[in-house]
C-alpha cells in the first residue's frame, strides 16, 4: 500500500524521511543557488534539446502536481554537463498559493512564483525510466523559473486541458501540435547545474539538475489556473469547499559541500 505523503502536517516534508529514508540523504534537492559561490565550468559542450511536436501525451492530476507524460523516443536531451543521452519522460510544475512563492530552488534566497521540471531518463545506461529513477546519473531535469508577468501563449496549450483534470486522477489526452520546448526561456546557454535528488518521495539521489538563469513569464491569471487543480476528489473540507493544490514545493535542503557549476561567467 503506497505511503501517503504531502506538503503539510504530519505527512509533510519534515517527516518524509520516516517512510522514505533517502529524503534524509546528503545530496537532496531543492537547494538555494548562492550565485557568489557558483563555479564557472568552461568544459560544458552546448546543451542539445531536441523535442518533436507530434508526440501523443496525456495530462494527469496525480494529487501532487499536474503531470504531462510524454512517450516519444524523439524527445532527447544531451550535451552540456551530461555524458549520456536522456529521453523526455514527463514534465510538471511546482507553485504557490500566491505569486510570491512556489518555486523549489531559490536564487540568492529569492523564491519565484513557480518552477517547471522537464524530467528525462538516461537511455544510454538504463533500460527503463523506472530503473533509471533510482540510479546515479539516471535522471536529468531541465528546470525553468516562472514569474508573474505577460501572458505565455504556449502555456495555454496545457492550461486549456486543466478543466478535465481538476479532480485527482483526472486524465486528458493532448493530441494537438504542442512542443514543450516552447515553455523554456530563449537563452538556453546560461544555466546552473548540480547533482541532487527527486524533490518528492522517494527522493532518490539520481538527478542532475540543469537550471536556466533566464526566468519565464506567465500571467497572474495563468498562475491562478495552476491553483484551480484540486487535491482530493472525495474529501471535502468542513466548509464543503474543494481543497486546491497549492504550495507543492519542498523546502530547500542542505548543500553538504556540493558545488553548483555555472555554464556562464
Ligand atoms: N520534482 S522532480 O523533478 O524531482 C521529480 C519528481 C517525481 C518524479 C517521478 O516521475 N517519480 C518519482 C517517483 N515516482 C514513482 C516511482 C517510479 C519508479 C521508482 C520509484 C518510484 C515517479 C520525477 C521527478
Ligand atoms: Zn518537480
Amino acid at each position: 500500500k503506497p505511503v501517503a505523503w504531502g506538503y503539510e502536517g504530519d505527512i509533510g516534508p519534515c517527516n518524509w524521511h520516516k517512510y522514505f529514508p533517502k529524503a534524509g540523504g546528503k545530496r537532496q534537492s531543492p537547494i538555494d543557488i548562492d550565485t557568489s559561490a557558483t563555479q564557472y565550468d568552461g568544459s560544458f559542450k552546448p546543451l542539445r534539446i531536441h523535442y518533436d511536436s507530434h508526440m501523443c501525451s496525456s495530462l494527469t492530476n496525480n494529487g501532487h502536481t499536474f503531470c504531462m507524460s510524454v512517450n516519444s523516443d524523439q524527445c532527447n536531451l544531451s550535451g552540456g554537463p551530461l555524458e549520456d543521452k536522456y529521453r523526455l519522460l514527463q514534465f510538471h510544475c511546482h507553485w504557490g498559493s500566491d505569486d510570491t512563492k512556489g518555486s523549489e530552488h531559490t536564487v540568492d534566497g529569492h523564491q519565484y512564483a513557480a518552477e517547471l521540471h522537464l524530467v528525462h531518463w538516461n537511455t544510454d545506461k538504463f533500460k527503463s525510466a523506472d530503473e533509471a529513477i533510482e540510479k546515479n546519473q539516471g535522471i536529468a531535469v531541465l528546470t525553468a523559473f516562472i514569474k508573474a508577468g505577460k501572458e505565455h501563449r504556449g502555456w495555454n496549450h496545457v492550461l486549456s486541458h486543466f478543466k478535465d483534470i481538476k479532480k485527482v486522477q483526472g486524465t486528458s489526452t493532448v493530441n494537438e501540435d504542442f512542443n514543450p520546448k516552447c515553455l523554456l526561456p530563449e537563452n538556453q546557454t546560461d544555466y546552473w547545474t548540480y547533482e541532487g535528488s527527486l524533490t518528492t518521495p522517494p527522493c532518490h539521489e539520481s538527478v542532475r539538475f540543469i537550471i536556466f538563469k533566464e526566468v519565464v513569464e506567465v500571467s497572474s491569471e495563468q498562475l491562478a489556473q495552476f491553483r484551480s487543480l484540486c487535491v482530493c476528489s472525495s474529501r471535502k473540507r468542513d466548509t464543503g469547499e474543494d481543497e486546491h493544490l497549492v504550495d507543492n514545493f519542498r523546502p530547500i535542503q542542505p548543500l553538504n559541500g556540493r558545488v553548483v557549476k555555472a555554464s556562464f561567467q
